[in-house]
């Protein structure tokens, strides 16, 4: 609303303008978490075994003594952000005054701190260049014809620019292993959904990752990875309960008592996502056998969840803009099980941005 009072207008656009600011900086939040892991500080924090001063990091750094400063100001951005936090000892008034210590976000990036849910992958694929860059023709993108971003801007869908390149697709298979990780954190909160079912197959399962958290939580569950053949080639399994079988789910999907999807509907329009809940229905429901869809993905919830929270979330929701795909709402999901011709669902959560909906053919 159009304010009458010049003081007050002033102000509104103050406020404004500080938005503004705060917004088309955005970008340096992920170029300084880049530079971070670049630089391998996380694990260098790590690896100190206490907090580390700035003289300890320059040289562990080898950064060159006129650019010691530069250090100390993206480290006080990055402390800003709560990416690292400094210690204050307050003896003597000198640079070794203060240390920088680890947060649980940036525990999250040390290999040595987090060998097993590591986020680095996600970090690095996020702020490709490449891969960060078709964001600049979203609006070119929006008034053309060309059916997605990735084609607009790289002459192909995500899963052939993939298939083209080793180097991506090493790095994307690994960004969303890491993701999977925190699978194995969450089971014990979800534990019910696996008990009394003998066999599920992961589809778009990528690298196993959760599949092989699931077999070694229920050793007598047997457990098939489908995904694209060039993602499953020359992987092989490290458990007996599970196997890698290539092929492309709208073909064909192995049959089995139970299907998941964990972070695939997201990749999707509605309608392809029915034929793909369709095709799960037919899959859980042969041999008479009433089996069931574990779906491990987002719902947007702004009602419930915080600000932050839901600000990931629609993040994610314009990622997925540039393949087509989208994240949905609560309602927006039940629809898709309507359509699908499911009976039932439920909802479970199951980490930070993350719930687990089991539907029920
Ligand atoms: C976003 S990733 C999710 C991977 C894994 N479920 C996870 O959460 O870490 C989507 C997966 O779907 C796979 N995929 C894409 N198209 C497919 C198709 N037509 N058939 C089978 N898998 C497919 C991709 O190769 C990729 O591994
Ligand atoms: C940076 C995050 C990328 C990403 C996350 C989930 C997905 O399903 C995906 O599919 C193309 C990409």
């Amino acid at each position: 609303m159009a304010s009458t009072n010049n003081q007050l207008e002033a102000t509104e656009l103050f406020e404004g303008q500080s938005l503004l600011y705060m917004h088309m900086f955005g970008f340096l939040k992920s170029m300084a978490l880049k530079w971070a892991i670049q630089l391998n500080i996380p694990d260098i924090i790590y690896n100190h075994g206490k907090p580390i001063t700035l003289s300890d990091l320059v040289s562990t750094l080898q950064v060159p003594i006129s650019k010691q400063s530069l250090v100390e100001r993206l480290m006080r951005f990055l402390a800003h952000n709560g990416i690292f936090v400094i210690h204050e000892k307050g003896e003597n008034d000198d640079d070794d005054d203060q240390a920088y210590a680890l947060t649980p976000a940036s525990k999250l990036l040390s290999k040595s701190c987090c060998k097993d849910h590591c986020l680095t992958p996600m970090v690095l694929m996020s702020t490709d260049p490449i891969l960060m860059g078709k964001f600049h023709q979203l609006g070119d993108w929006i008034c053309g014809e060309i059916p997605t971003l990735y084609e607009a801007a790289l002459g192909s869908t995500v899963w052939e620019f993939l298939e083209g390149k080793p180097e991506y697709l090493s790095l994307f298979n690994q960004a969303m292993a890491s993701d999977s990780q925190m699978v194995n954190l969450a089971l014990k909160n979800c534990s019910k959904v696996f008990e009394g079912i003998d066999s599920i197959v992961d589809v778009g399962g990528g690298t196993g990752t959760t599949a092989r958290i699931i077999c070694e939580a229920f050793p007598k569950l047997k457990c098939v990875v489908y995904d694209l053949p060039q993602v499953v080639a020359n992987l092989s399994s490290a458990c007996d309960n599970l196997s890698y079988v290539g092929g492309d789910m709208f073909k064909s999907i192995p049959q089995a008592d139970a299907i998941m999807l964990k972070w695939i509907l997201h990749d999707w329009t509605d309608e392809i996502c029915i034929k793909i809940l369709k095709t799960c229905k037919e899959s859980v429901s042969s041999n008479g056998k009433k089996g069931k869809v574990i779906i491990m993905d987002i719902i947007i919830n702004e009602e419930d969840d915080e600000k932050d929270m839901t600000e990931t979330k629609l993040c994610l929701d314009l990622i997925m803009m540039g393949i087509n795909g989208k994240e949905r709402t609560g309602k927006e999901w039940k629809h898709l099980f309507v359509e699908a011709g499911f009976k039932d669902y439920k909802i479970f959560p199951l980490f930070e941005n993350r719930s687990l909906i089991e539907a029920y053919p």
